[in-house]
């Protein structure tokens, strides 16, 4: 065993009946086949070495050739053989990159030629994964039954948990029995202080369940008053792990890249971690609700508002009333003021996307840190409209209102609706579309859908902005909206239901991350990185390229 600088140990191990270099430093695990007659070609044609960053290792063990158990006595399934020269053996379990943002748990057994060898790289990796201090080790896991086709809880069993203990994550599980029950568990009950992070099985609706618990009782614990517009909320500590089993995954779309439950439990596992910004809402001096992606009103809020009138038919609701509310051809008048994010790195309209290790967020997050969230400069370019205090105004006819907090790429929208959003630079990109032809605004929902600038309309304007308000323009008062609710219709009410009428309703409704807010008007203010997740952004291109490795089992 030759020791070079820097490399804490250097062996040659057999895999797969071949000798192959196997080396470690505090970055990286590396295995180089050495060349001989025999397997030359082979060599030159699959490639022959293997690089894992050691941050990347989920586990290591030692295990019994002959019985085929692991040192802790467990079952293993064995594909190598003992050899008289090589009678010991470890395995290492670790990441491996697959095709579009997935991840897989990969492992690679080592045949020793003694026991001490053995000892010695097992106790040496160990040393190396404990030193990965920002690793969770107990975890509390929510899982909701109803999210998506209903398959949480089987995910969890049989591909989230097994990993779990592999890497020696412990959890308590908490199978959800009502809506919103994560939620109050979370505000209230949960030993927080027990946990290193909390996850939840299931879709955005049951993120935003965990978002609302979490924020809502660091803020109790820290007597801050969540009603208050201005005051500046402190930022939770746990981090979230989100594996997908909803029906969209959005969230997990713009955190990772893929909504796939084994990627989500690596990301988990290793520990990563990504900063985000959260929205809060207001009306009145009243907290209403947290948003972490999409704040609609106009067109997103009708589509929502319909298919919620229509849960009978299924998923297919929300394509039929994303034509029927195209056909209507509503438009809402109202004022929006913002204060913009003028001192920030980047605009909605530079092609940079938000990837991880995103400097821009990186950089902004320092702006934010100096500045006071309302100490807004006025633009220097704006030359049209109106300041007030501060807060630019601009009033109008709008068929969307739209505050996209990240881009919102999906699958049927691979940009999203805000391509160069971030995910934690302390803005949201406030999106008005104003009142224009159905063939135009058709023109602009199309240019989501493929690589056209969607805002290279003259109807469409966009902002990147720290807060923002609305008033529609026949401000509402809360009786009123009662009475809409209890069933008596208003003008709007009747349009809304009979597209044949010309004339638009007054009012449309906030679409917050898929919710309706009973408000239409509202106060929006962005906290910068108020929570992280076990994800680290999408990533541009592999850290370390992939090669094919014959002998890894
Ligand atoms: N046990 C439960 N019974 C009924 N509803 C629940 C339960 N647990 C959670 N919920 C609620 O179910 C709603 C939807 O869940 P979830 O987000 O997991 O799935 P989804 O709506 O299918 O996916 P997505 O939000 O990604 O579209 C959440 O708003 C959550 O509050």
């Amino acid at each position: 065993m030759d020791k070079q600088p820097g490399i804490l140990l250097s062996s040659h191990l057999l895999i797969r009946k071949c000798v192959w270099e196997v080396s470690l430093n505090p970055l990286v695990l590396t295995w180089r086949q050495i060349p001989s007659q025999k397997n030359i070609q082979q060599l030159l044609k699959v490639g022959s070495s293997r690089i894992v960053s050691v941050p990347e290792i989920l586990a290591v063990w030692e295990i019994d050739l002959h019985s085929g158990t692991k040192d802790d006595g467990r079952w293993q399934k064995m594909s190598q053989k003992p050899t008289e020269a090589y009678p010991l053996a470890f395995t290492v379990s670790y990441v491996r990159r697959a095709r579009k943002h997935r991840w897989r748990c990969c492992d690679v057994t080592f045949l020793c030629p003694d026991w001490a060898l053995c000892q010695l790289w097992v106790q040496t990796i160990k040393e190396q994964l404990a030193e990965q201090t920002n690793r969770p080790k107990h975890l509390l896991v929510y899982i909701n039954p109803y999210g998506g086709k209903q398959q949480g809880r089987r995910i969890y069993e049989q591909k989230v948990a097994p990993l779990f203990a592999r890497a020696s994550v412990s959890t308590d599980v908490i199978v959800t029995e009502y809506a919103n029950h994560a939620r109050d568990h979370l505000t209230t009950v949960a030993e927080l202080k027990l946990y290193d992070g909390v996850v939840c099985v299931g879709g955005d609706g049951m993120f935003s369940e965990i978002v609302h618990g979490l924020v809502s009782r660091t803020q109790k614990d820290n007597d801050v008053d969540q009603n208050s517009p201005e005051e500046k909320l402190v930022a939770c500590t746990l981090r979230i792990g989100i594996i997908p089993a909803g029906s969209t995954d959005c969230i997990c779309y713009a955190t990772v890249g893929i909504n796939d439950p084994v990627t989500s439990t690596l990301h988990i596992i290793i520990g990563d971690s990504q900063p985000m910004d959260v929205c809060s809402v207001h009306h009145n001096n009243t907290f209403l609700k947290y948003s972490l992606s999409l704040l609609g009103y106009g067109f997103y809020g009708d589509v929502l508002a319909d298919s919620e009138r229509k849960l009978w038919m299924g998923p297919v609701r929300y394509d039929f009333s994303g034509f029927k509310t195209f056909l209507t051809h509503h438009y809402y008048e109202g004022t929006v003021s913002f204060q913009q994010a003028t001192d920030t790195l980047g605009t909605p309209r530079d092609k940079t996307p938000c990837r991880a290790g995103c400097l821009t967020c990186l950089h902004n997050r320092r702006q934010c840190s100096k500045n006071s969230p309302d100490k807004s400069t006025a633009d220097p370019d704006f030359t049209d409209g109106e300041y007030e205090e501060g807060w630019r105004v601009i009033r109008g006819k709008f068929l969307a209102i739209n505050a996209a907090s990240m881009s919102c790429a999906c699958p049927r929208s691979p940009q999203g609706l805000s391509p160069a959003a971030h995910l934690a630079d302390g803005t949201t990109d406030l999106i008005l579309v104003r009142k224009c032809s159905r063939f135009n605004f058709l023109r602009h929902l199309i240019r989501h859908t493929n690589k056209d600038d969607q805002f290279d309309m003259t109807f469409v304007e966009v902002h990147r902005v720290r807060r923002f308000r609305f008033v529609p323009r026949h401000c509402q008062s809360d009786s009123e909206r009662e009475l809409r609710g209890n069933g008596k219709r208003t003008f709007g009410q009747i349009c809304r239901d009979h597209p044949a009428c010309g004339c638009s309703p007054a009012y449309s409704s906030w679409n917050c991350d898929g919710e309706i807010l009973p408000h239409a008007a509202i106060e929006v203010g962005v906290h910068c990185q108020l929570i992280k997740l076990f994800a680290r952004g999408i990533e541009e291109t592999p850290v370390f390229e992939e090669l094919p490795a014959p002998c890894v089992k």
